[in-house]
């Protein structure tokens, strides 16, 4: 079980959370600093650069996150933004008491925010970074660096935290996203057939057909209906019907493109949705389906059983030019299908009531 794609307007929804996150950390980190200066008391000496830095951070983040230019949310923007809190934060405790300002903990606001958004390898490299700035704070001196180095144990001790927090914020992040991509599958997909569901489809339909509709492209539907299932129920058990839908789906599914999108509708009703396919191309298609699954037959107990199914297609730009309409007038050809005796492909024609 696969999930489908995002459409870009629901990644950019899930970034532009994200971003307003990392923007209250931004903030929160500014305040911080502020907050040690107004009353942590740095030397007098030393509140000018911290002024200085301030000022750049807020302005940076004023920048970044409020102006027209920036707008756009990505990942990459995130991964600029944590890593000029990193210069911000390592300068704030050069002039705060370095290693032992209390400021230091700040670094865990850009790990925590490194590790939920940026993923592993993004978190891996700026506690590197880290490490490195906590070597160059805990040196005095030009000669004092080796001695800093030989000192390192009593830095891991600094440093094991933030590796701590990178580390379980990284797995309970790789969790979350686990978990929701399985909720995200299941709610996109048809439990008895494995299909797309009526939802997902709409949202994959919704973005194929933008992309027909832009490039004036053809683009067919399928209305495929399952003929006399209340049949098979009735004799043979509900549990015979299930089996059956699955070989439909099964049947369909194979005779289809893999750039075709297939889902169930709902009851013994699937939805086709053929990208750059003409009206004749996608007759073809159906008639194809509809041969297969007269040939297929479900085994049920000792008996194989034979199903057909009936289909009614709609194709843009001539059928329809939005895909309620293109949905509803496939529908009204399918249902002439059944009406002329099933077992048959139906195309849409003008002449049909169109009930959009
Ligand atoms: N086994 C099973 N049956 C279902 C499922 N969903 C819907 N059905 C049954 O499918 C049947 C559909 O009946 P109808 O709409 O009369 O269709 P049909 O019997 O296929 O005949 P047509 O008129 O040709 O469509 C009903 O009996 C539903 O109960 C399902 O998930 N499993």
């Amino acid at each position: 079980m696969k999930p489908i794609d995002l459409p870009v307007s629901l990644e950019r929804e899930e970034l532009r959370g994200l971003a307003r996150t990392v923007a209250e950390i931004e903030w929160l980190l500014l305040v911080l600093v502020l907050l040690y200066q107004a009353f942590g008391g740095p030397k007098e000496e030393d509140r000018a650069a911290i002024s200085m830095a301030m000022m750049f951070f807020a302005a940076f983040v004023l920048t970044f996150r409020y102006t027209n230019f920036y707008r756009t949310e990505s990942r990459w923007k995130i991964a600029i933004e944590t890593w000029v809190m990193i210069v911000f934060i390592t300068w704030s405790l050069w002039f705060t008491g370095k290693l032992g300002s209390p400021l230091l903990n700040c670094y865990l606001l850009v790990i925590i925010t490194s590790a939920l958004t940026l993923g592993k390898l993004s978190t891996a490299a700026e506690l590197l970074v880290i490490s490195l700035a906590l070597l160059m704070l805990g040196h005095e001196s030009a000669q004092d660096w080796l001695l800093s180095l030989s000192n390192i144990g009593g830095m891991a001790v600094l440093f094991v935290p933030f590796i701590l927090v990178g580390y379980v914020t990284t797995m309970f992040s790789a969790d979350i996203r686990y978990g929701l991509s399985k909720v995200k599958a299941l709610s996109e997909t048809d439990e008895l057939t494995g299909l797309l569901n009526r939802r997902a489809f709409s949202i994959v339909a919704t973005r194929m057909f933008g992309q027909a509709t832009r490039y004036t492209r053809p683009l067919s539907i399928l209305m495929i209906d399952s003929d006399g299932l209340k049949q098979v129920n009735d004799r043979y058990g509900h549990g015979a019907g299930d089996d059956m839908l699955r070989m439909l789906a099964q049947c369909i599914q194979h005779e289809l493109r893999s750039t075709d999108v297939l889902a169930r509708q709902g009851g013994d009703e699937f939805v086709a949705l053929l990208p750059e396919t003409s009206a004749a191309s996608a007759r073809e298609v159906a008639e194809r389906v509809r041969h297969a699954v007269e040939n297929a037959r479900t085994e049920v107990g000792s008996e194989l059983v034979q199903n057909t199914i009936s289909i009614g297609i709609a194709t843009y730009p001539d059928d329809g030019r939005i895909l309620e309409t293109l949905l509803v007038n496939a529908d009204s050809a399918l249902y002439r299908a059944k009406a002329a005796g099933r077992n048959l492909v139906a195309e849409f024609t003008a002449s049909e009531p169109d009930l959009a």
